[in-house]
């Protein structure tokens, strides 16, 4: 039996039942993932391309005997069975599942980047993940969750 593995993913939506959305996504992570933490769920101002309705987030944490590449698979398959509608890359969609760190590793792969590249960048990521993981250590840049929560709040 292979070793259980600590994740982190990131939750969106900003279409449809936004909170409904949200719950059924983490009911399906269920089958696939050992739920320890949720945040709350916080209304977000849309980033990257604002001309959209504003989202909901939420971060997780969990274990899980997945690959990554087997995890990616799993959340794909969860957007896919709840209908996925994503018009466009940072568009609006009735759930997006990042995942945002897998333990400690780095994978710079074309269809997979873990720790998720815009994490850092992302106050809609770092806000949530502080509640439930503030001393993790982002494994490329060193620092704790809290700490890149800091310096983008510096930045901002
Ligand atoms: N860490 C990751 N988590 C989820 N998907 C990833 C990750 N790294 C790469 N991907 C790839 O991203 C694809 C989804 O891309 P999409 O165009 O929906 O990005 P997006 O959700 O709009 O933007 P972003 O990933 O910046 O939030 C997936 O099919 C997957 O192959
Ligand atoms: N506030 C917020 N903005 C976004 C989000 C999101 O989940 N929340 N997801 C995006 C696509 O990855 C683009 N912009």
């Amino acid at each position: 039996m292979s070793q259980k593995i600590t994740i982190f993913l990131g939750l969106g939506s900003n279409l449809g039942d936004r909170q409904k959305n949200i719950e059924m996504a983490i009911e399906y992570l269920k089958e696939k993932v050992e739920i320890e933490k949720v945040s709350k769920i916080i209304e977000t101002e849309p980033y990257g391309y604002v001309e959209q309705p504003k989202f909901l987030n939420c971060c997780v944490m969990g274990k899980t005997q997945l690959s990554p590449a087997e995890l990616l698979d799993f959340v794909l398959s969860i957007e896919e069975k709840m209908g996925r509608k994503r018009l466009f890359k940072w568009g609006p969609r009735n759930i997006d599942i990042d995942i945002l760190f897998y333990d400690s590793a780095t994978i710079d792969q074309e269809n997979l980047k873990i720790p998720h590249p815009e994490l850092h960048k992302r106050e809609f990521v770092l806000l949530p993940l502080i509640e439930i993981a503030p001393d993790f250590v982002h494994p490329a840049f060193k620092k704790t969750v809290l700490e890149l929560y800091r310096e983008l709040k510096n930045l901002m």
